[in-house]
């Protein structure tokens, strides 16, 4: 079993049953989805899904787990999703899927975050992935711009030959940073970025973490 399998099918013991669920997105969240489906199948868990992207919504309409969108319901119990990289003080960079958006959002309105990833994307600081930035298409290329001035290296997110396209209609800077030293104040500046909407930066959000190791999975637990 990977350690995303691991970590994946951990996190789905958090699930209990009259529970809403956000969904994350991505390779991990994949493995955390897909046990949800097994224990709504084998065990009659009853839960409702909150997906964070078009692809988290396929595979549980394809597991079988109910879903509804975030305006759905009154508010989500937990939500379980993968991070690009933690830092040592349990900041967080994600988007590397591009669903930061609806992810953010779905995270926004959840009592318990969970994020599960392979002990690889535990890092000291944040940075070296790229740090997504959400555009709107009209002035982008401002933007761009903007962000080469200020030696941000940025590059626009490709799907094939033509920009990467959000769920929500948006297109993706990712920024070459290396290090982030001061991620709430980076996180400011792009929040009043005219044209920005969202960015890859989840601060002081999380509250469980699960780190697959091959010696078994750590779970660090009330960290806020
Ligand atoms: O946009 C995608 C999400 O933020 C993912 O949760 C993140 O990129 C981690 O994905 P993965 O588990 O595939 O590394």
């Amino acid at each position: 079993m990977s350690l995303k399998e691991d970590v994946g099918i951990k996190a789905a013991s958090y699930v209990k049953n009259g529970m809403t669920v956000g969904l994350g997105t991505g390779s991990t969240a994949y493995y955390m989805i897909k046990e949800i489906g097994r224990k709504v199948k084998e065990e009659n868990l009853n839960v409702v899904g909150v997906p964070t992207s078009s692809t988290s919504k396929k595979q549980a309409e394809e597991m079988g787990i109910p879903i509804k969108s975030i305006d759905e319901v009154d508010k989500v119990d937990v939500i379980i999703d993968g991070a690009d990289e933690i830092s040592a003080d349990f900041q967080g960079m994600k988007g590397g899927g591009a669903a930061l958006l609806f992810e953010k959002i779905v995270a926004t309105y959840t009592d318990q975050v969970i994020w599960i990833v392979d002990e690889s994307k535990m890092v000291d600081k944040l940075g070296k992935f790229p740090l997504p930035v959400e555009v709107v298409p009209y002035g982008q290329q401002q933007l761009f711009q903007l962000f080469a001035k200020k030696g941000y290296k940025p590059s626009f997110r490709m799907d094939q030959k033509a920009k990467k396209v959000t769920d929500s209609g948006h297109s993706i800077i990712d920024l070459h940073l290396e290090q982030i030293d001061h991620p709430e104040q980076l996180a400011k500046e792009l929040d009043e970025t005219v044209g920005v909407i969202d960015h890859g930066l989840f601060l002081n959000m999380v509250n469980t973490v699960i780190i697959g190791r091959p010696s078994g999975a750590e779970i660090i637990s009330d960290i806020r």
